[in-house]
């Protein structure tokens, strides 16, 4: 796995709604191999900037390169060719509550391949054994907990190999143990697949555990106001708002968690 491959370069890009800007002067590469975190305060426009990266967003102006080719400039049936290159897993998990786990793990492949019923039966058994799943495959969602739902959901994400995996929020609703196991698993799954990782987040301790390069959205100034790995942002930034977050968020995550 070689860190120096560029293999998506945002390029000046602007993410709007209408006519509200959300955040402009977006630019930096992500390498491959990487575990990038893009951080900031609530609101200041991470999963918009996640949604522009994965297709449900047109930015305003400005590029999304993937090995050159410009993302938003290719037409749709190019795009839909392009997003198989991402696995994505939402804060829920977002699993069908209708469909067994591996019913959900499947439907990928079945919509987006031809493989045979044997051969699909055979790679949802092995991506549940990748998350430590494969025992649940005939269970439904409501039937698991959140932390199992994540991991399903997270088989899922990687059902039709992925090279970039985003994950908005991954931690959220999990407690503390739970949540360090998903951290393992995260970096078990990028040095295992050899996958590049995109992920928002407000729990410090897991962004200053797995990621090695980043980005912070200021909400006010609406553009990045740092670039770097969080430990090295929590280490060496001055800006206050970069301190500032850093150090509320250190203290918040140590608070009983609210969500989910
Ligand atoms: N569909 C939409 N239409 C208009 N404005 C939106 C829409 N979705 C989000 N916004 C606004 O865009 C801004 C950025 O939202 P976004 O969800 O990207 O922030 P965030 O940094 O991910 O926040 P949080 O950390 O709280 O999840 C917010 O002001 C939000 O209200």
């Amino acid at each position: 796995m070689t860190h120096d491959e560029t293999l998506i370069s945002v390029r000046d890009l602007k993410i709007a709604f209408g006519p509200k800007l959300i955040q402009q002067n977006i630019s930096f590469d992500l390498r491959r191999g990487s575990i990038f975190a893009v951080m900031g305060g609530s609101g200041c426009g991470k999963s918009t900037l996640l949604k522009s990266m994965i297709g449900l967003l047109r930015p305003a102006s400005g590029q999304i390169l993937l090995g050159g080719e410009d993302y938003w400039a290719q037409n749709e049936q190019r795009r839909t060719e392009l997003n198989h290159r991402f696995g994505v897993l939402f804060q829920s998990g977002a699993l069908w509550s209708s469909m067994t786990i591996g019913e959900n793990v499947a439907l990928p492949m079945e919509m987006f391949t031809s493989f045979s019923a044997d051969m699909i039966h055979r790679l949802v058994k092995l991506k549940l054994g990748l998350v430590g799943m494969e025992h649940a495959i005939n269970l439904m969602p409501s039937e698991i907990s959140g932390g199992m739902r994540k991991r399903a959901g997270l088989a899922r994400a990687i059902a039709l190999d992925p090279d970039i995996l985003f994950f908005d929020e991954p931690s959220a609703g999990l407690d503390p143990i739970t949540s360090a196991r998903l951290d393992e698993l995260i970096l078990t799954l990028r040095d295992g697949l050899g996958a590049t990782i995109v992920i928002v987040s407000h729990e410090l301790p897991s962004l200053f555990k797995l990621a090695d390069d980043g980005i912070f959205l200021d909400a006010q100034a609406r553009e990045p106001i740092a670039h770097g790995a969080p430990r090295a942002l929590r280490d060496h930034n001055t800006n206050p708002t970069v301190v500032s977050f850093m150090n509320r968020a250190a203290d918040l995550s140590s608070a009983p968690q609210t969500r989910g």
